[in-house]
C-alpha cells in the first residue's frame, strides 16, 4: 500500500503523448493550442481611423476643409494637402497623407469648413499598421489556453481552424449485480446505481462529453470483455467496483490477464483504499472503489489532476487552501482521510456522515479537508489543508 503524496506523484509523473487535431475556432473554447501559432497578416491591415471624425493634415490654423468622405470597409485613399480634411469613421482606413484624426466632439462644422476646438498632435487617433502584431510574429504559443479572447484574436487574424490538444475520449465501466437503474423497481437487495451519472457528471465538468457507458454484472468473462472493449476505444476509462478483495471482486484479475501495467492498487486512505491505477500503451485505466463517497473522492484527488494532464493544462488538480478548523477532531487509526467538508468565511466545518457509502452531505460540501496519515488529531483554530470541490 502506497501513502497519498506518492500516489498522487505517480498521477503528476506518469508520462503522457498528446495527439494534436485541427478543429474548427468554434469547437475550440478553452481547448490548449497544440502548436505555436504564427499571424499571417499584421494587424491592423492598413493605418486604421480609431475614431469619427476627421482625417487632416495637420496645419497652423485651427480652420479645415473637408474635400471627402471614407467610411468603414471603403478601400480609397484620398490625397490631402496642408489644411485639407476628410469627414472619417472608426475603422476606416487613414488616407497615406492624413497624420492626424481629430475627433467629431472638437469640431464646429461650417458648409465644407470645420474649425477645431482643440490642439491636436500627430498620430493621434491613428492605429498604425501591425499595431497589435505584425505579419510572423508569434499571436499564441502552444500549450496556451484557448478563453474568449483568444479565440477573438485568432479570428481576427483570420483562423477558420485551430490545432489543438482534443479531450480523452472516457469510458466509465459500472460493475455490481446490486446495480438497478434509477426509475425502476427496486427488488430486495439491490441498490440504484448511482456511480455512473456521478462520475458524469464530473466529467461534464471538468469539459469531457460523449462519454461511452458499460454495465458489468459480476462476472470474470464479461468483465474481461467489457474491459477489452472499453480500452480498444478510450483514452481513459474509469471503473467502479469489484476492485476489493471479495470472492465477486474480478477488475484487479481482469485488468491483469488484459496485460494492463499497473502503476499502483491500494493507497493508504480512507474513502478509497482499493483504488487502482494502471496503463495499457496510451489508454489510462481506473479501478474506483464502489462505494460512492470512494469513487467521487478517489475522481476529484486523483482522477482530475490526470485529466487536467491529459487536456494539456498549465496547472492541474485541485485548487488547495488553508482554513482555520472550527472545532477539534480526532482521527481514528493510521490511514490519510478526505474528509467532506464545507468552508466560509476562513473556517473549515467537517460535516457529518463521513462512511464511504454516504452521499447525503457531500451533496453540500465544497471542500475535502486532508489529514496526513501522520496526524491523529487536531485542535480548534488549527490550519487545514483542504481541496476546494468544482
Ligand atoms: N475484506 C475487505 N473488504 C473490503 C475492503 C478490504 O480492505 N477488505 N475494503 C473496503 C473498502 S475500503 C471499500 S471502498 C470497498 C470497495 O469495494 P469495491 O470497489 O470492490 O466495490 P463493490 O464491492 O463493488 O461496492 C462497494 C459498495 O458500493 C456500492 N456500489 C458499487 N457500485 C455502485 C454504483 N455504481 N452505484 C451505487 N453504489 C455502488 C456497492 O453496492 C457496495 O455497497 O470494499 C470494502 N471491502
Ligand atoms: O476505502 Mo473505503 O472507501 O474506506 O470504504
Amino acid at each position: 500500500m502506497i501513502s497519498v503524496p506518492e500516489a498522487i506523484s505517480f498521477i503528476q509523473q506518469i508520462p503522457i503523448s498528446h495527439k494534436i487535431q485541427e478543429v474548427p475556432l468554434s469547437d475550440a473554447g478553452y481547448k490548449i493550442l497544440g502548436r505555436t501559432t504564427v499571424s499571417k497578416i499584421n494587424m491592423p491591415p492598413f493605418r486604421q481611423s480609431a475614431m469619427d471624425g476627421y482625417a487632416v493634415q495637420l496645419h497652423n490654423s485651427a480652420a479645415y476643409k473637408v474635400i471627402g468622405e471614407i467610411k468603414a470597409g471603403d478601400a480609397v485613399d484620398i490625397e490631402l494637402a496642408q489644411g485639407e480634411a476628410v469627414r472619417i469613421f472608426t475603422g476606416a482606413p487613414v488616407p497615406k497623407t492624413a497624420n492626424c484624426i481629430i475627433i467629431q466632439e472638437h469640431t464646429e462644422r461650417k458648409g465644407d469648413y470645420f474649425i477645431a476646438t482643440k490642439n491636436y498632435t500627430a498620430n493621434q487617433n491613428i492605429r498604425p499598421v501591425g499595431e497589435q502584431i505584425k505579419e510572423g510574429d508569434i499571436a499564441l504559443k502552444k500549450g496556451t489556453m484557448l478563453t474568449p479572447a483568444a479565440i477573438g484574436f485568432l479570428a481576427g487574424l483570420g483562423f477558420a481552424k485551430v490545432p489543438i490538444l482534443p479531450a480523452p475520449k472516457v469510458g466509465i465501466i459500472t460493475t455490481g449485480n446490486e446495480l438497478v437503474e434509477p426509475g425502476n423497481p427496486l427488488p430486495t437487495g439491490k441498490i440504484y446505481e448511482s456511480n455512473t451519472i456521478q462520475l458524469q457528471a464530473c466529467l461534464s465538468k471538468a469539459g469531457i462529453n460523449g462519454i461511452t457507458t458499460y454495465k458489468v454484472q459480476d462476472d470474470y468473462p464479461s468483465t474481461v470483455n467489457t474491459i477489452a472493449n472499453a480500452m480498444a476505444n478510450n483514452d481513459l476509462i474509469l471503473i467502479s467496483g469489484g476492485i476489493s478483495v471479495g470472492d465477486y471482486d474480478f477488475v484487479k484479475e481482469a485488468l491483469q490477464e488484459l496485460a494492463v501495467k499497473q502503476t499502483f492498487y491500494k493507497v493508504n486512505q480512507k474513502p478509497g483504499k482499493p483504488l487502482y491505477f494502471g496503463t495499457h500503451d496510451q489508454t489510462y485505466i481506473f479501478a474506483l472503489p464502489g462505494n460512492p463517497a470512494s469513487s467521487l473522492t478517489c475522481f476529484y484527488i486523483y482522477v482530475i489532476p490526470l485529466l487536467h494532464r491529459l487536456l494539456g493544462y498549465p496547472h492541474t488538480g485541485l485548487k488547495k487552501a488553508v482554513f482555520k478548523l472550527s472545532k477539534a477532531l480526532s482521527k481514528p487509526g493510521s490511514r490519510a482521510q478526505f474528509l467532506k467538508a464545507q468552508v466560509k468565511d476562513g473556517e473549515c466545518h467537517i460535516l457529518e456522515g463521513q462512511n464511504s457509502s454516504m452521499l447525503h452531505t457531500y451533496s453540500v460540501a465544497n471542500a475535502l479537508a486532508y489529514i496526513p496519515e501522520n496526524l491523529t488529531s487536531l485542535q480548534a483554530g488549527e490550519n487545514i489543508e483542504v481541496y476546494l470541490l468544482p
